[in-house]
């Protein structure tokens, strides 16, 4: 079988600052993918790379078996993407917004709006599908950002920290459509910043620093069927980072005046 997306010796390199290192990784359609790594370790980079946003500057991404560019259109119609950062059309209501991708992706506007109205009443916001974005709150953004990602029925869907926001009920049924798509055979490609939700959703993890692969397996595989390990400590292991308490009694140091050197830290 294909892999759905393999990357192989991609290298990214901008201003002069290496963010990807010869970036080898394959996946499997039918899986939930983890994609985790510290703030700046070339996650996004890595998806726009993929999505064909930009071009690498070394390396070769295969999607379904065939050899992409940033060019190329037909691809793309499988991907659907999930944004961290809500910016949305304000003016637009959720209906008009979401028919709207539809529409770009081909899909005919009577259905697209049909569809449209029926899932914003699956996840409870029918009240206020005809209300400008503008009003939305966070999380409701975020659900009209994943109704508008996954419309077109893609096969390869990325997301990028989708639970932002939303509340914990929503988030119990989300977790379960992202269940419900890997067994329809979907890839997904998960990165988030919140390891327990990527332990527990995730089939293979593949963890990020520094521009390269740290780890790769699935959650049992990486932590060695250690049952008193977690995926937050190995992240801090492999990540080279160990030193989360002192760094909390210096900032609250810092804030009450409570050690007697408070005022000099920050000089370092
Ligand atoms: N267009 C760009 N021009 C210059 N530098 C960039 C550009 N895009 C990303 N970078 C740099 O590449 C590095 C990796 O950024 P990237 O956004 O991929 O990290 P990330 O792992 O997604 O981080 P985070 O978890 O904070 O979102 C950072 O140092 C960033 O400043």
């Amino acid at each position: 079988m294909d892999y759905s997306i393999e990357l192989r010796n991609i290298g990214k390199i901008f201003d002069e600052k290496v963010v990807l290192r010869n970036l080898s990784f394959a996946v499997q359609p039918g899986k939930i993918i983890g994609y985790i790594g510290p703030n700046g370790a070339g996650k996004s980079t890595t998806i726009k790379l993929i999505m064909g946003l930009i071009e690498p500057d070394t390396g070769e991404i295969y999607i379904n078996g065939e050899l992409i560019h940033a060019g190329d259109q037909e691809y793309k119609k499988h991907i659907g993407y999930v944004p961290e950062a809500s910016d949305v059309f304000e003016v637009l209501t959720a209906v008009e917004y979401i028919t709207f991708i539809a529409e770009l992706y081909g899909i005919d506007a009577t259905e697209a709006e049909m569809k449209t109205r029926q899932l914003l009443d699956v996840l409870g916001l029918s009240a206020s599908a005809d209300k400008r974005l503008a009003t939305f709150s966070k999380g409701m953004r975020q659900i009209v950002l994943l109704i508008g990602a996954l419309i077109h029925n893609p096969d390869i869907i990325f997301l990028d920290e989708p639970l932002n926001g939303i509340d914990a009920n929503t988030v119990l049924v989300i977790e379960e459509i992202l269940g419900k798509l890997r067994d329809e055979g979907k890839t997904i490609f998960y990165s988030s910043h919140i390891m327990d939700v990527v332990q527990r959703l995730s089939d293979q993890i593949l963890m990020l620093n520094n521009g390269a692969i740290a780890a790769n397996g699935t959650y049992q595989e990486l932590v060695n069927n250690d049952q008193n390990a977690s995926l937050q400590s190995l992240f801090n292991d492999l990540t080279g980072f160990q030193e989360h308490g002192e760094k909390a009694t210096e900032f609250v140091n810092i804030v009450t005046g409570g050690a007697p050197d408070a005022a000099t830290v920050s000089e370092e």
